[in-house]
């Protein structure tokens, strides 16, 4: 034995980096956290490892979630029936909360390698840069691999798309190979409310099923259907749309959805909308019973109950506490009248010290996104596009790219960026407009901050926001942001003159 602690399986010298450690070879043990070569044992953990570098990797994460005797995978090999004490240690200690038929769900788990999933999938995850499981991914990854439907809710940024994009990946590829003379109809099917969002699923679908049998078909407005019918003609495993053209798909064409195992509803408080639900609703019964997923940052009361009605028995999880603003954004609100928006807005996008290129402004309206970015590159000089549901597919696919890849550092949107949309480059969000919920201001100021890492949320309010203002005291409140004298005031004059309504 060294003095770390490892035993080497051989004589050779003990590798200090996980880069320096081969692929495991068929039938060899794989490191638990990184899946190169097991070459040796963690002495505390009884863990297959591949250096020194992983062993204290996850020396560590065990000693987060506590010390167990063995590794997660012997939390997750254990008869679901039985009762789960080091599960709940675990969930404790990673604040993840799981309601419903608990006896049902898996145990968190530490690694992605404990999960069963296919070779493939674990070396695509390494290669995306995806080492640990975020702690939404330890808990539903399990979870909905196990065939459990899934209501989860964690914060924005926080990993909720692998989530289920991993179990749909590992399943697919599994029915496949039991099932391959089938024909190749889709076994799965992701709804979110923006084409962008959309478009960046399915992004991360084919990079996370790359090599696999593992096929998407993207189903989105603005772009021809007759290319969207062929491809899924050809054979898809994963159908991601907007229920709008998904509904427009259906109606028209005969399309085989039997088989879909799993449906995802992503976003799904702003899916069972008005305006969605009933497409929403009409996809789902075209569909036989299948496993369901739906995600989001901010669920409600509501939505956990039209949630509970499209499965037998749906299990809640959560990471947290559930609708609050994510802790990394650091929000800065600021009393604004109306008429004095656009100048305090050219200030900022003027001042070295405030703006924070690239920034996206949150505007409520499509005309008001389109002059404000033309007045913003007129009269700042900064150049500034705008984005919304207006334009053309291939118009806002443009636009994003100027904006992502560097040329263009302000970009004006209504909501149709406001959700979900992983904006890698953006640390600093601008909310001109106060959208019409505190639910909607949760996921527009998530645009700021992606895994934890630091952002900036400017926020202009007035009087107009008024119907917010007890909501929104408390959002700043729960992440300790000042907040304007302006606000407190009109709001405890708000809370007495209900208390008096309340009194006659
Ligand atoms: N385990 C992981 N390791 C490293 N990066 C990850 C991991 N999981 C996800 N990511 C990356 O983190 C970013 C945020 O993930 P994602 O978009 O899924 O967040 P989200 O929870 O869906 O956020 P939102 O609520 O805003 O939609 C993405 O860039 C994604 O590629």
């Amino acid at each position: 034995m060294n003095e770390e602690g490892c035993i080497p399986h051989n004589s050779d010298v003990v590798k200090q980096k996980s880069i320096d450690q081969r692929a495991p070879l068929p039938g060899e043990p794989k490191c638990v956290i990184c899946s190169r070569y097991g070459e040796y044992i963690c002495d505390e953990t009884n863990d297959d490892v591949c250096s020194l570098e992983c062993k204290q990797t996850l020396l560590r994460r065990v000693d987060k979630a506590t010390v167990f005797p063995a590794t997660d995978e012997c939390f997750y090999v254990r008869d679901p029936g039985s009762s789960f004490p080091d599960a709940q240690l675990l969930r404790r200690k990673l604040d993840i909360h799981v309601q419903g038929q608990e006896a049902t769900v898996p145990p968190p788990v530490l690694t992605f390698a404990s999960c069963g999933l296919p070779p493939k999938l674990l070396l695509n995850l390494e290669t995306a840069g995806y080492d640990f499981p975020t702690p939404i991914q330890m808990q539903a990854i399990p979870a909905a691999l196990s065939g459990n439907s899934l209501l989860a809710s964690a914060d924005t940024g926080s990993g909720k798309t692998a989530s289920f994009l991993v179990p749909i990946i590992s399943r697919c590829t599994t029915y496949r190979s039991e099932h391959p003379s089938d024909q190749r109809n889709p076994l799965a099917m992701v709804l979110a409310p923006t084409r962008e969002l959309c478009v960046q699923i399915e992004n991360q679908a084919k990079v996370l099923g790359k090599g696999l049998p593992f096929k998407t078909a993207l189903v989105v407005g603005g772009d021809p259907m007759s290319g969207q019918l062929y491809r899924i003609q050809q054979g898809v495993e994963l159908i991601i749309g907007t229920p709008g053209r998904v509904v427009d798909l259906l109606v028209k064409h005969a399309i085989e959805l039997d088989n879909i195992m799993t449906f995802v509803l992503d976003e799904v408080d702003c899916m069972l909308q008005r305006g969605f639900r009933d497409l929403v609703m009409q996809i789902f019964q075209a569909l036989s019973q299948p496993q369901v997923l739906l995600f989001s940052a901010t669920v409600s009361r509501e939505v956990e109950k039209v949630g509970g009605s499209l499965a037998k028995e749906i299990i809640l999880v959560s990471i947290g506490n559930p609708n609050k603003p994510n802790k990394a954004v650091n929000q800065l609100a600021i009393w604004v009248d109306a008429k004095q928006k656009k100048q305090k807005l050219f200030d900022i996008l003027r001042s070295q010290n405030h703006f924070k290129p690239p920034a996206v402004v949150y505007v409520s309206s499509r005309v008001g996104a389109d002059l404000l970015a033309n007045a913003i590159t007129v009269v700042t000089g900064v150049k500034a596009l705008s984005i919304h549901g207006e334009k053309p597919m291939k118009e806002r696919r443009d636009v994003m790219g100027s904006f992502l890849g560097g040329d263009v550092p302000v970009l004006v949107s209504t909501g149709v960026l406001g959700r979900g949309v992983d904006l890698l480059v953006v640390r600093q969000v601008i909310v001109f407009d106060m959208p019409s919920t505190i639910k909607e201001y949760i996921h527009v100021i998530g645009r700021a901050s992606r895994m934890g890492e630091k952002g900036t949320a400017i926020l202009f309010v007035n009087e107009e926001d008024r119907n917010l203002f007890p909501d929104l005291v408390a959002a700043l409140k729960s992440s300790g942001a000042a907040i304007p004298k302006e606000l407190i005031n009109l709001t405890s004059k708000e809370m007495h003159n209900k208390k008096r309504r309340v009194g006659y």
